[in-house]
């Protein structure tokens, strides 16, 4: 059997924040807003796996309200989805997923981001895509401020 979710999220860029994507510290001189360290795409890969497996969002799981989430690293959140996952007998068949920014420029840490993602989901790395794209400056993302990211996942069984 076969299993489809897509996440969507958005995070507004600030000043003093780190910009942590995909697990990986970005250097550039905004960073990302939220309750937990703001992890945009990991926020979203997690909402992709939770929709697939009919478990609800990141936010029913760990709540914005609960201070056991204040600057939680969201690689342990992933982590915590992926073992509901895995408990109903998934395994990842394919993630595809893109960042929505204007900057900074991912390419160069386009291939850590996949690598660290297919650590996290325990699959190899070339079952994990990643892109990013522009917004050509349109749009907030494309004001720079905020990122956005979106995700598409496959789970299969065991
Ligand atoms: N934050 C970003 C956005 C895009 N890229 C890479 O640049 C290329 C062109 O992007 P478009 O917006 O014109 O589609 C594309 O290859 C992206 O991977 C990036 O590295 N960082
Ligand atoms: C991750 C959580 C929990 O710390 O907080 P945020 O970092 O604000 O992120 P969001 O994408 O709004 O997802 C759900 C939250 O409950």
């Amino acid at each position: 059997m076969f299993r489809i979710g897509q996440g969507f999220d958005v995070h507004r860029l600030v000043a003093d924040r780190p910009c942590i994507i995909g697990g990986i510290d970005i250097p550039y001189q905004y960073g990302l807003l939220g309750h937990s360290d703001a992890d945009v795409l990991l926020h979203t890969i997690a909402d992709a796996c939770l929709g697939a497996i009919g478990e609800g969002d990141i936010g029913n799981h760990f709540p914005d309200t609960d201070p056991a989430f204040k600057d939680a690293d969201s690689q342990q959140l992933l982590q915590e989805v992926w073992k509901l996952v895995e408990q109903k007998g998934f395994v990842l068949g394919n993630l595809d997923c893109t960042v929505i920014a204007q900057a900074p420029k991912l390419a160069p840490y386009i291939g850590a981001i996949r690598d660290n993602i297919a650590r996290l989901l325990k699959c190899e790395s070339d079952q994990v895509n990643v892109k990013a794209t522009t917004t050509e400056k349109l749009g907030f993302t494309g004001r720079g401020e905020g990122i956005a990211a979106q995700a598409i996942v496959l789970l299969t069984e065991k």
